[in-house]
């Protein structure tokens, strides 16, 4: 399956998670990694299925790097109705209120423009025990076993 993995970042954690998953994953998958800052959302395509890792910044806002993403997919709407998305939040529980906020509206943001979410979004706690990359390795595993079926099936409609 053809992934691009999309990454919104303040100080690089989520970037060096991406970069762990592409070297998991591309073994078996052809494997892009793009920041969002530098991502079109113009650029969606159906035949790829994406995996979006957003850390949450401020007070429970995006991080720097998502942000003229997000302002870009106010201003022109794009329609991502059959495009399948996974997503995987990066944030700490120090910030019990807004834990990871920035991924939840992520989340939102695809959603409401017509994407479809692949599996339950997976919160990493900077506070806790795990690893993000021993969190996210299965995870990643269990979403693209789901997609695959689920683009393939829209290739042949
Ligand atoms: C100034 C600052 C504000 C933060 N605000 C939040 C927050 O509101 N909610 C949350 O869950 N994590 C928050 N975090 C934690 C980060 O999301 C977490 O450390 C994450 O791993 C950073 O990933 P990144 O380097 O990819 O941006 C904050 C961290 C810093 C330094």
């Amino acid at each position: 399956m053809d992934i691009t993995i999309l990454y919104g970042t303040e100080t690089g954690n989520a970037e060096m998670l991406s970069e762990d998953l592409q070297s998991h994953l591309e073994g078996s998958h052809e494997v892009e990694v793009s920041n969002l800052a530098e991502f079109d959302p113009d650029g969606f395509d159906k035949a790829r299925f994406y995996i979006v890792i957003c850390s949450t910044y401020g007070d429970g806002e995006l991080p720097a790097s998502a942000q003229p993403f997000a302002e870009a997919m106010d201003a022109r709407k794009p329609d991502l109705a059959g495009i399948h998305f996974a997503i995987f939040g990066m944030g700490d529980s120090e910030y019990d209120e807004t834990f990871n906020h920035g991924s939840k509206r992520m989340e939102e943001l695809l959603t409401a423009h017509g994407a479809t979410r692949v599996g339950e979004r997976l919160t990493h706690d900077a506070s806790g025990e795990d690893l993000p990359e021993d969190l996210a390795t299965d995870w990643a595993d269990q979403r693209v076993a789901e997609a695959e079926p689920l683009l393939s099936a829209a290739s042949d409609a």
